[in-house]
């Protein structure tokens, strides 16, 4: 158990998101700890600040049962995640979009759809009335349309350089994402202190 161990914990996520967000964090003024690459699970001495490094998707539900007070994370991750934190700050980086994305030559009806984010793409077909299979995968999605596994798939694109290069077309962009801070509601009353000026110095940045 951390309760009550450290004055704040946040959870940032291995990966693409993990610089910007650390970065972002210290320079509102936060004194982060040194995050070394070992096996460290917790970073942070007792008393201080503490950082847990997780896999993106475990982002929200860390911070939404507080474990951790705030974290980052993309909106597309959020999306999926379908959890109810409080999202104050949109730090603009990891600027991404989801799009559906097929084959040029896949022209038939859309009746099965591979992605990354099933509930998400199960919420956005649901809402325009469409009946297709939603197929999770685990990456590398792109695959699955050049393969024929599915009709179509809803991936991330940033600059369009891995459709193009897989000879694929974006049909439609269906969410714009960045990273975002995200809070704990109950966090942000029990450390106003601490999260609210962070919360102003974070939406002053950007
Ligand atoms: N090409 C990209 N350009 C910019 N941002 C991206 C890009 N791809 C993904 N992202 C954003 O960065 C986040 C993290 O992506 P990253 O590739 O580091 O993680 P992942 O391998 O998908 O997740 P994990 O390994 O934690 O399961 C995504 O959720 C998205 O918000
Ligand atoms: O539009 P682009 O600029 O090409 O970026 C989009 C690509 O970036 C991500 O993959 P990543 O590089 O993280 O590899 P992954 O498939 O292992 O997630 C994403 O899954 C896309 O494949």
């Amino acid at each position: 158990m951390i309760r009550g161990r450290y004055s704040l914990v946040l959870a940032l996520p291995k990966g693409r998101n993990f610089e910007d967000g650390y970065s972002a964090l210290q320079k509102a003024g936060l004194e982060l700890p040194k995050v070394k690459g070992d096996r460290t699970m917790i970073h942070g001495r007792e008393g201080g600040i503490a950082i847990l490094e997780l896999r993106n998707a475990d982002v929200p539900l860390y911070v939404d049962l507080g474990i951790a007070d705030a974290g980052v994370v993309g909106k597309d991750v959020l999306l999926e995640s379908g959890r109810d934190v409080y999202e104050p700050v949109d730090l603009r980086t990891g600027v991404c979009r989801l799009s559906l994305i097929r084959h040029p030559e896949s022209t038939g009806p859309i009746r099965r759809i591979a992605t990354k984010y099933p509930n998400f793409t199960t919420r956005v077909m649901r809402e325009r009335g469409w009946v297709a299979d939603v197929l999770e995968l685990a990456g590398n999605v792109e695959l699955a349309a050049v393969t024929g596994l599915a009709d179509a798939v809803v991936d991330v694109v940033q600059t369009g350089a891995s459709i193009r290069a897989a000879g694929l077309k974006e049909l439609e962009v269906l969410a714009h994402s960045s990273a975002r801070l995200i809070v704990n509601r109950q966090a942000l009353k029990l450390k106003s202190e601490l999260l609210r000026p962070l919360i102003t110095k974070l939406r002053e940045q950007v």
